[in-house]
């Protein structure tokens, strides 16, 4: 007779296939797990198991060396093996079954939990992002920190105080240490709450109530860095579902005027539920493209948030992302749109005093680039550093390749801040004598290139040119012919002709030889020109392949700095433009979802806000949500 051999859990084996699953890069737990819930339906368990896995995973890998668990049980799964090593000692703290897997993990219990208590509490490993707290946004109009706090604690919440605000290592450190029933208050954003992750609160009466907003910490940011003062006009461009809208009606304390566009008709519904449950009276929801919009619609607006349509790379997990990466067109699609609509946030709106730029992206096209290739053309603006709006303790700013562009930006990362990864850029009217120092400073830095490129024209053309009677084209002429341009910003879609002219004009001023400026213009007009994609090539040399740089640079000549576009061009700028806002999925609310979930579970989430919690793709487009 064979013996038949007890079998492992199935609840334990779907587990591990998840964890590994999600090191293959597959997806993320979320997705994974609910994408196994036919091989298992108990999701929570599920979650519980891989996530504390992921969580606790330095302090596993040490066990696992510790006690030569590896060497010594050369057959047993790995992952199977972790999956019951966090049961057994994180999580039922028991093992339900004789399997073999069980018995062989459960026969290590007491050295794990020996090497367990030589471990140091601040050793905890906050994993790859896969730690984040539950962020709660107290909604000021409803209710006060205090208020909050005191009802936490009147539940049987402890408040794990941190007072040290100079300490942001260890303030995260504490974050990361929070036990089950405590929670804390954050250091940057007033009225943030900080739970353990996967605290629910969607029964929680003041959740429903709209007393609280569960809305990440790097999504609070925008508002906070934006600071418009009580009594302020804000205009919010691209606000469904309407968490940033809800908070700046929230930071101007319901005082003022808080205009919120959004052009999808379905994110407009949820967009008005959730600010009608904020209790907000100041907020003016508009349904409508904002980019066929002008200070007429929004008299006196002073403060404006741009947090457009981006690839929610900084929601992802690892895989979306690389996905993403690979989606070069969709990527290029949505620089363009963000270009678009921050340029006219920065020109169409003469009282605009601050504009904040945010996006929930971690790839430097979406940021850095945008923010330079804005600036470059737009005199009324400069960017300012939004360090100083979060405190020397901040640590994640736009990269270096950018210099002080940068500098001045400011990311949130994943690993780093446990919060999602967003990118935020401050701008602000420049006052009588300041200047842009970005202001065409592309000119300048390709100097060198242009000169070398022109050397090399030079040689092509000096045959044929004739030195003398030509026009002078000088550098100060050429700024003041930029000055005079209106500042709307069909500004750029003209302007190409007058950066290349500025660019030979700067090397004749460099030259100090005015008789050849004639001869050069002359040059402009007759040799091929200083491209756009000349001068997009230098910059973006080290960071990818020539191909898709050429590719990138002929969406952004086309939808914005190409000379007037003709008719033909046009209808395809504008094909661009819808195609890049298309790209919206639709949202439903939380009592939809579970109407939905019985049904059927989709893959995509919302990765934005926990308050709407579920997207569903388009039909035609699956793209990810725009968060
Ligand atoms: C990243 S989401 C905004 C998230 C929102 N600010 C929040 O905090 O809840 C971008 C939104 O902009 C909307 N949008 C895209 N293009 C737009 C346009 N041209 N005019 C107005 N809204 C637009 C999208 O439909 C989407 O709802």
């Amino acid at each position: 007779m064979f013996k038949h051999s007890v079998k492992v859990p199935r609840l334990y084996k779907v587990a591990a296939v998840i964890a590994k699953e999600v090191s293959d890069g597959k997806g993320s737990i979320k997705q994974l797990v609910y994408e196994k819930q036919k091989k298992h339906p108990n999701i929570k368990a599920l979650y519980a198991l891989v996530s504390t896995l992921y969580q606790r995973q330095g302090e596993i890998d040490r066990l696992l060396k510790r006690s030569q668990f590896l060497e010594k049980e050369p057959r047993s799964d790995i992952w199977l093996s972790k999956i019951l090593i966090v049961e057994l000692l994180w999580g039922r703290k028991t093992l339900p079954g004789q399997s073999k897997p069980e018995n062989t993990v459960r026969a290590y219990e007491q050295i794990f939990k020996a090497h367990l208590s030589d471990e140091k509490p601040t050793e905890i490993v906050i994993s790859q992002g896969t730690f984040k707290p539950r962020y709660v946004r107290v909604n000021s109009l409803a209710l006060t920190q205090n208020e909050a706090v005191e009802g936490f604690r009147e539940e049987g919440w402890t408040l794990s105080k941190f007072l040290d605000k100079t300490n942001y290592k260890e303030f995260l450190n504490k974050i990361a240490l929070l036990n089950e029933d405590e929670f804390m208050v954050d250091i940057h954003i007033p009225n943030l709450l900080i739970f353990p992750p996967k605290t629910e609160f969607y029964r929680h009466p003041a959740y429903k109530n709209g007393s609280l907003i569960l809305q990440d910490k790097a999504s609070c940011l925008p508002v906070h860095i934006l600071a418009p003062p009580p009594g302020s006009k804000v205009l919010d461009m691209c606000a469904a579902p309407g968490m940033k809208t809800t908070h700046l009606a929230a930071a101007i304390n319901d005082d003022g005027t808080v205009w919120a566009v959004e052009r999808d008709k379905r994110r407009f519904e949820t967009l008005d539920k959730i600010v009608l449950s904020s209790g907000a009276k100041c907020v003016k929801t508009v349904n409508k493209d904002v980019l066929t919009c002008n200070a007429e619609d929004f008299p006196g607006v002073e403060y404006v948030l741009v947090d457009p349509s981006c690839t929610g790379s900084g929601m992802s997990d690892r895989v979306e992302a690389n996905q993403m990466a690979g989606d070069q067109n969709r990527l290029e699609k949505l620089t363009g749109f963000q270009i678009k609509i921050l340029r006219s946030a920065l020109t169409r709106y003469p009282d605009v005093k601050r504009v904040v730029y945010s996006t929930c992206s971690i790839y430097p096209e979406e940021n850095e680039d945008v923010v330079r290739q804005v600036l470059e053309t737009n005199y009324n603006f400069k960017l300012v550093p939004a360090q100083q709006y979060v405190g020397d303790v901040w640590q994640n700013f736009g990269s270096s390749e950018y210099g002080d562009i940068g500098k001045f930006c400011l990311y949130a990362k994943p690993e780093e801040d446990l919060t999602n990864g967003f990118f935020v850029a401050v701008f602000e009217r420049l006052k009588e004598g300041e200047e842009n120092l970005f202001f065409n400073t592309r000119i300048f830095n390709f100097k060198k290139h242009v000169q070398a490129k022109e050397r090399r024209r030079n040689r092509k053309f000096d045959r044929g040119v004739n030195e003398d009677g030509e026009e002078n084209v000088d550098v100060q002429e050429q700024g003041q012919l930029l000055e005079k341009k209106s500042e709307d910003e069909s500004l750029v879609e003209t302007d190409q002709t007058k950066i290349a002219e500025t660019e030979t004009a700067h090397e004749d001023a460099a030259n100090g030889d005015q008789s050849r400026k004639k001869k050069k213009k002359k040059k402009f007009e007759e040799a091929p020109r200083i491209s756009e994609e000349d001068i997009c090539a230098e910059v973006e040399v080290e960071k990818k392949k020539k191909k898709q740089k050429k590719k990138e640079v002929e969406t952004i000549v086309e939808e914005h700095i190409e000379p007037p576009l003709t008719k033909k061009r046009k209808s395809k700028s504008n094909e661009v433009a819808v195609e890049a806002t298309e790209e919206n999925t639709e949202m439903i609310t939380a009592d939809e979802v579970k109407a939905k979930k019985k049904s059927k579970h989709s893959k995509s989430e919302n990765v934005e806000t926990d308050l709407v919690v579920q997207v569903t793709p388009k039909k035609k487009k699956r793209h990810k949500d725009d968060c």
